[in-house]
């Protein structure tokens, strides 16, 4: 058990999970932009994207006409840049067809996932940010459980504000817990719209309920993302977002997260690991 471990993930120094209850909360926004993030702030990052029924990193990034390479050790991710600071793996590079559907049983998708953690040739990975499927099924009982026995560093639990996207992080919060995962902290995406004109923040949908869902389950509360139309658009045709809206509110909540929840972190390991 312990030799099969080992050999997941060897290269990576840190990895964290995103989850949601529910789907559609921008799960895959989130994960994607802390991974340009942590890059931005000169680490070596790897996004794996363990969707398997909807993968749309790939889109997300411009890398949608890209296919993965085979060397011996492994699969090549595909990278953003020629500096090869941030990898990505996806479902969506394998498929013949990028538009075919992923119609694969329960057992299937779990093999995938397992050779999506072993099989990848990471080198040297700062960060590996993983977006997983949306609920607690059993094909994500299986992912968390793999990931358990890797170190995984924590998970970032997204949601939107409604108590009915509330109510399924709920779940995934005491699932974390059931399974032993620690929970980095609750991030509330799509809370309010900023108007581009006059920059108001108008709360459309209702306010604080991952602050409040932190506050009860005792976990940070890691920020909340406005709805940006820029954001929208920059994830449909692949443009890096962080860096082109850099003073943007949300551009700063992520920066903000990656630096006060994610490197900071690491810091503390270190700091505890130095004394
Ligand atoms: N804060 C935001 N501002 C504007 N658009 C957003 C924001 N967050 C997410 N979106 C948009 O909402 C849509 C859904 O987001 P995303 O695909 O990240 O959700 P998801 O939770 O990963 O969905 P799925 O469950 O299908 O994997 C995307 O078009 C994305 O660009």
């Amino acid at each position: 058990m312990a030799s099969e471990n080992a050999q997941i993930l060897p290269n990576v120094k840190r990895i964290f999970l995103v989850l949601s209850g529910k789907g559609g909360v921008g799960k895959s926004t989130v994960s994607t932009q802390l991974a340009l993030t942590l890059q931005n702030c000169g680490f070596k990052v790897g996004l794996l994207d363990i969707d398997l029924c909807g993968p749309s990193i790939p889109r997300m990034l411009g890398l949608e006409n890209s296919s993965v390479h085979q060397c011996a050790q492994g699969w090549v991710p595909v990278y953003t840049t020629p500096d090869q600071t941030l990898g990505v793996m996806s479902v969506g590079f394998l498929l013949a067809n990028k538009d075919d559907p992923v119609v694969w049983r329960g057992p299937k998708k779990t093999a995938m996932i397992k050779q999506f953690l072993t099989d990848v040739y990471w080198q040297d990975l700062d960060y590996l940010i993983i977006d997983t499927p949306p609920g607690t099924s059993d094909e994500h009982i299986s992912v968390m459980e793999n990931l358990k026995s890797v170190r995984c560093d924590g998970a970032i639990l997204v949601t939107t504000p409604q108590a009915v996207a509330v109510g399924d992080v709920r779940r995934e919060l005491t699932f974390c817990r059931k399974t032993g995962l620690k929970v980095t902290g609750i991030l509330e995406n799509m809370c309010g719209y900023v108007c581009p004109h006059c920059s108001e923040c108008t709360n459309i949908f209702s306010y604080g309920g991952g602050e409040s869902l932190a506050e009860m389950g005792k976990v940070p509360f890691l920020g909340r993302i406005p709805i940006d139309p820029k954001l929208t658009k920059a994830m449909e045709c692949g443009e890096n977002f962080i860096t082109s809206f850099n003073e943007s509110v949300a551009a700063q909540t992520f920066i903000s997260i990656v630096k006060n929840f994610i490197i900071q972190q690491e810091e503390n390991i270190d700091v505890s690991e130095n004394q």
